[in-house]
């Protein structure tokens, strides 16, 4: 069965695809010393109690935005799973859809991912908004390409970045406040990021798509996305797993290439 792994510099989800549904996801903080053994005991574990004891891993699928986890990744692969891993961005890794960007640009692997998987479900001429540790907008042209975007910082990355700047700024969680105007530091706070964030996405998709001159269509991803949806009809559509199915489309693409 086929493990995808999709690692944020946030977060790391794991999920099982058994060809035609996830069996289970499972998130986990990134971080670059886990070993092997870590995320092995870790994760037989929580297959256990899902009574997937049983199922044998034998196919592995990793996009990593933070490179040095790719390398315990591997042996995970390697020591518990007899197989090696398809890492996007790597040469042995095929993508279904171009990267048209400047020469020796990296492009990150989720991006590719998110675009691979908004074309599969929702076709060209999207925009593809995904709220993670960054917030990321994925251009993608009508075949189908990855041409482009913007990257801004992320929502709870500006709430730290106040808090650890400002002496009298509590950490906060981002909500929609009451009011726009804040009567108390936290609701000011609040207020500002999401209000803020309305403003930034509504603001860089309208710009886009003056640009680009296109019918296109706005998907919104990741953990932020419906909260941010509470605010203004920012996208068509949310779609709630999308780099992992992008993940499933890629690992299908590169398994038909070999047949
Ligand atoms: N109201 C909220 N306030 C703060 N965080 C939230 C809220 N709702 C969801 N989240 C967080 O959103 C995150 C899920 O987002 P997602 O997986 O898209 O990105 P990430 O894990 O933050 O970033 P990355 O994928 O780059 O590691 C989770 O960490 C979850 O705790
Ligand atoms: C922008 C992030 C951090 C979003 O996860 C990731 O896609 C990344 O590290 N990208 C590399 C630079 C680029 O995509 O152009
Ligand atoms: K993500």
């Amino acid at each position: 069965m086929l493990l995808a792994i999709d690692v944020g510099n946030t977060n790391t989800v794991f999920a099982l695809w058994n060809g035609s549904e996830f069996l289970s996801t499972w998130r986990t903080a990134t971080e670059v010393q886990r070993t092997a053994d870590q995320y092995y005991v870790w994760l037989s574990t929580l297959m256990s109690l899902r009574g997937l004891s049983d199922v044998i891993v034998d196919e592995v699928i990793v996009s990593s935005t933070v490179p040095r986890v790719v390398f315990n990744l591997r042996v995970l692969c390697n020591r518990y799973f007899d197989c090696r891993p398809l890492v996007v961005g790597k040469p042995d890794c095929a993508l279904p859809v171009e990267a048209r960007v400047d020469p020796g640009t990296q492009v990150g692997p989720d991006r590719l991912v998110n675009t691979v998987a908004g074309h599969d479900l929702h076709g060209g001429d999207l925009i593809v908004v995904d709220y993670g540790t960054a917030t990321t907008f994925d251009v993608v042209d009508t075949d189908g390409a990855y041409v482009g975007g913007v990257i801004a910082p992320g929502v709870n990355l500006s709430l730290q970045a106040l808090h650890e700047a400002a002496a009298a700024l509590p950490l906060v969680d981002v909500t929609m406040p009451p009011q726009v105007i804040g009567k108390n530091t936290v609701d000011c706070m609040q207020s500002g990021v999401f209000w803020g964030y309305v403003g930034l996405v509504g603001e860089i998709v309208r710009r886009i798509k003056e640009e680009r001159g296109r019918p296109t269509k706005v998907i919104g991803t990741g953990g932020l996305a419906p909260l941010f949806q509470q605010g203004d009809t920012l996208f068509d559509v949310f779609e709630d797993n999308l780099t992992m199915h992008g993940l499933t489309v890629i690992h299908r693409y590169n398994k038909d290439l070999q047949e």
